[in-house]
């Protein structure tokens, strides 16, 4: 049994990491941080956790988290970057649910977020947490920058197609949608029930800081320069990210099902549907993102989606925790999507 920390227990993607993580039987929770909620026992802000998990909020303090064998942080941007070099000095080894590792140029980093690195040291060594494409070196990992939730649903959709060299790389569209989850807990506004339900937009029109999340990782997984135009939405429901991806195709005669189902068989996450349009509902809750694949003419249509709190953030970052530690990597994510 490992034990784990959470810095950043109150927020969507840590209590989505706490429930994950109480049924899971190699790892458990020792340390999970609130500033705002420091003493209060966590069941109850979290009653899903009564019975469950006999644990307190407590203060982010470094001393306690390099305990651990493992730290979450399900932090906002610039946070991790604080103590993650002290945490890996002291053998603690860490998932970062936030962009501080993501992206390899600290300058790019410093464009998109508006802040310096703190520790461009450890860029290099960071392992980018996407097991379909870097499971091997996420065994061996010290430091995992946990994938954002739009890219992981944008990468897998055009993986396949670019690795082939089936598509023209020099203009790709997504056209992503995700729920209000996506944007984390805190009050805001234009996140009220009244503001976003009954209405749909884009956001971010002329650049998202997932752009260069998702550009660097198409060049460097598919090993070829992309020019990619993103553009995110924000839709009228809770959880789920969907991802309308088009490219032009460079090979008539392909097969788009067979090379998809070749691409993710064996893969536990990735489900590849011959025929139909997946929906959000039917990974809402699960570790799995679900791809389909149609064409008009020479355009190929890719359909992904995902649950943005699971396989966008905290499912996907107990995957690579199982795979860091040597568990089975579908451990405490066996759980289906719910419906309705
Ligand atoms: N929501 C989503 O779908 C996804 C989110 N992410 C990323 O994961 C991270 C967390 O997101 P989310 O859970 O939605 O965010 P929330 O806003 O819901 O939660 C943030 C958490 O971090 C804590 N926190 C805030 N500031 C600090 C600080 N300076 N030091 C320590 N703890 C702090 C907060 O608690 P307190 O203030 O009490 O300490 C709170 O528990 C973000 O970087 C986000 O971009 C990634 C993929 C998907
Ligand atoms: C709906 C919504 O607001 N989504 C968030 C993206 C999700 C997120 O938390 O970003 P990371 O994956 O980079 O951590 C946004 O657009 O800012």
């Amino acid at each position: 049994m490992i034990r784990v920390g959470i810095v950043g227990g109150t927020g969507y993607t840590g209590a989505e990491l706490l429930r994950l993580l109480a049924r899971h039987p190699q790892a458990t929770p020792a340390v999970i941080t609130s500033r705002s909620e420091s003493g209060l026992p966590v069941a109850e802000m979290f009653p899903h956790l009564r019975g469950r998990l006999d644990l307190c909020f407590s203060e982010p303090d470094t001393g306690a988290l390099a305990e651990c064998d493992l730290v979450f942080f399900a932090t906002p941007n610039g946070t991790a970057m604080k103590s993650v070099p002290e945490l890996l000095e002291r053998g603690t080894r860490v998932i970062d649910l936030a962009a501080d590792f993501r992206l390899k140029d600290p300058a790019l980093w410093e464009r998109w977020y508006g802040m310096p690195h703190q520790c461009p040291d450890l860029l290099a060594e960071t392992v980018y947490g996407l097991p379909e494409v870097n499971r091997d070196a996420i065994r061996n990992a010290r430091l995992i920058a946990n994938p954002g939730c739009y890219p992981t649903a944008v990468t897998l959709g055009f993986l396949p197609l670019l690795e082939q060299r089936a598509i023209d790389p020099s203009w790709l569209i997504a056209d992503a949608k995700s729920g209000v989850s996506g944007a984390g807990r805190k009050a805001e506004t234009n996140l009220l029930m009244a503001e976003v339900g009954e209405s749909f937009k884009a956001y971010s029109v002329s650049g998202h800081r997932h752009l260069p999340e998702i550009t660097q990782n198409l060049q460097t997984f598919a090993g070829i320069e992309v020019g990619l135009t993103f553009v995110p939405h924000l839709v009228p429901m809770i959880r789920g990210i969907e991802a309308t991806l088009y490219a032009r195709l460079t090979d008539d005669s392909l097969d788009l099902a067979a090379l998809y189902q070749s691409r993710y068989a064996g893969e536990p996450f990735v489900d590849f549907m011959v025929s139909g349009s997946p929906d959000t509902r039917s990974v809402r809750g699960s570790n799995d993102c679900r791809i389909a694949v149609a064409r008009q003419g020479d355009i190929v249509i890719v359909q992904s989606v995902i649950d943005n709190l699971v396989k966008g953030a905290a499912g996907q970052a107990v995957q690579n925790m199982n795979l860091m530690f040597g568990f089975d990597e579908t451990l405490g994510l066996e759980a289906l999507a719910m419906l309705p």
